[in-house]
C-alpha cells in the first residue's frame, strides 16, 4: 500500500501571496492608466490562475476587448511579478510545522496550483519550501487546471501517490471543485481567498488554522 498523498494548493493555502499578486496588479493598473482596484475586490479574482485574474480586472475598468491586449498586459505583469514573488508572500502561520510532521510521518507531499510551473517553482524555491514536495504540478504542467480532476490525479500519480489513500488542502473553488470530481476529500482552509462561501461549496472539512491540519488528515484517511 503506498504512502498517504497530500496534495496542496499554493495561493492562499501554501503561501499568503495575496500582498505580491494584488501589489502587482495594482501597479500595473496605474500603468495602463486605470483607477485602481479595491484590495478586496481584487482578492476573489486569485485562484483560476494569473492570466484570468489579469483579465477579469481589465474588464472591471472597462478593458481587455480583444485577445492580443489581455495577453500584452499579461506579459508586463509577469515581467514585474516574477522579480517579487516573494517580496511579502510568506507561508501560513503553523503550516511549515505541519508539513514537518508528514514527513516524519513518511507522507508524500505535492502542489497542485493553476499558477505556471515555472512561477510555482521559482516562488518555492524562493521560500526554501520545494524540496518538501515530490511534485509541484502548475497549469501548463498536463495541459489540464482545476477544476478538472485530471490536474489533482495526474499530480498525485506523478508523486507515486494513490488517489483512494490522498487528501486535497485548498482555499477556493478550484480546489474544491477538482477534488470533489476526483472523489477525494478536501480540508479548505479559511485564510486563503474564495470568491464563494467556502460552505457553499461543501468541502468535507473547513479549517480557520493549520494547527488542526495533521488532525483533520488522520481523519480524512482512516474513514
Ligand atoms: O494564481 C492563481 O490565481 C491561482 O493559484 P492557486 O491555484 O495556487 O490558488
Ligand atoms: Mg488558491
Amino acid at each position: 500500500m503506498s504512502a498517504p498523498t497530500i496534495v496542496f494548493d499554493l495561493d492562499g493555502t501554501l503561501v499568503d501571496s495575496c500582498p505580491d499578486l494584488i501589489g502587482t496588479l495594482s501597479w500595473l493598473l496605474e500603468r495602463e492608466g486605470l483607477d485602481p482596484i479595491v484590495y478586496d475586490e481584487a482578492r476573489a479574482l486569485i485562484g483560476h490562475g494569473i492570466k484570468p485574474m489579469v483579465e477579469k480586472a481589465l474588464k472591471l475598468k472597462g478593458r481587455g476587448e480583444s485577445r492580443d491586449e489581455i495577453e500584452a498586459v499579461y506579459e508586463r505583469y509577469i515581467a514585474v511579478y516574477e522579480t517579487r514573488l516573494t517580496q511579502e508572500t510568506r507561508p501560513y502561520p503553523g503550516l511549515l510545522a505541519a508539513l514537518d510532521r508528514f514527513a516524519a510521518d513518511g507522507m508524500i507531499l505535492a502542489v497542485c496550483t493553476n499558477k505556471i510551473e515555472r512561477l510555482a517553482r521559482q516562488l518555492l524555491d524562493e521560500l526554501d519550501m520545494s524540496r518538501r514536495f515530490a511534485v509541484i504540478a502548475g497549469a501548463d504542467t498536463y495541459g489540464v487546471r482545476k477544476p478538472d480532476p485530471a490536474h489533482l490525479l495526474r499530480t498525485i500519480a506523478a508523486a507515486g501517490g494513490d488517489p483512494a489513500r490522498a487528501v486535497m488542502v485548498g482555499d477556493s473553488e478550484t480546489d474544491i471543485r477538482a477534488a470533489q470530481g476526483a472523489g477525494i476529500p478536501v480540508v479548505a482552509f479559511s485564510g486563503g481567498y474564495t470568491a464563494i462561501p467556502l460552505p457553499d461549496l461543501d468541502p468535507t472539512v473547513i479549517l480557520d488554522h493549520y494547527d488542526g491540519l495533521p488532525d483533520a488528515v488522520s481523519r480524512l484517511l482512516t474513514r
